[in-house]
């Protein structure tokens, strides 16, 4: 069985919960009632590969993305860096967090897909499509817009792709040391993480 540890990270409010949630349960839910790091499991199989997928979502309110940043960085195999459309500050946000992950992990090439969420507000939009490609081209990520409240398929399509690519490089990155050892994970999980483990 391959492992998988993806994160999502992102200002709060961005929309990083509704993203993961219309990916595991193809539905959109307007408000969580959230106010901890969740750390969700799944068990999927994509090109006939048996995975068990570890998504780490961290709370806003519970300090949660300053926490992976200053520490668990490494955790992950693949990022999901997320930005509201319709507010640019959570794009300069998400503009931090990707050379925090470049700095952190540049030996590692780890997959990152850099996504502008709530599609469906744009009228409201103060980041143009545009700006969101040409930043993931400098940052040499993935880039997809998306609405967690519109469209299950491209959010669908979105972790899919990032998946594959995390199992290409783990392939590629065999035989080195893989970034999360498996010892400190348990410790990781409880300090870091917060306690919280949900299956869907
Ligand atoms: N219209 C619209 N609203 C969305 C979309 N995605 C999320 N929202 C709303 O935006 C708000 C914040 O979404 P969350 O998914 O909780 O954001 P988050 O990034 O997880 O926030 P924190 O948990 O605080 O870090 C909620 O009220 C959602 O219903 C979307 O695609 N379209």
């Amino acid at each position: 069985m391959n492992e998988i540890k993806l994160a999502l990270l992102g200002s709060g409010g961005a929309g990083k919960t509704a993203i993961l949630v219309r990916f595991l349960t193809k539905r959109f839910i307007g408000e969580y009632a959230s106010s901890a790091n969740s750390l969700y499991h799944k068990r999927l199989s994509i090109d006939g590969r048996q995975l068990n997928l570890e998504i780490f979502d961290p709370c806003s309110q519970s300090g949660g993305s300053r926490c992976i940043l200053e520490e668990p960085v490494n955790w992950a195999d693949g990022f999901v860096v997320v930005y509201n459309i319709s507010d640019r500050m959570s794009f300069l946000h998400a503009k931090s967090v990707l050379r925090q992950i470049k700095e952190a992990r540049e030996e590692s090439n780890v997959p990152v897909f850099l996504v502008g969420t709530k599609q469906d507000l744009c009228n409201a939009r103060q980041v143009c499509e545009e700006e969101g490609r040409s930043l993931a081209q400098e940052e040499r990520c993935h880039f997809q817009e998306v609405s967690a409240a519109e469209d299950y398929l491209g959010i669908s399509n979105l972790f899919t792709k990032l998946i594959r690519h995390v199992m290409d490089n783990l392939k590629h990155c065999a035989g080195r040391r893989r970034y999360s050892g498996s010892k400190s994970m348990a410790k990781l999980i409880n300090n870091v993480f917060g306690k919280r483990r949900k299956s869907v």
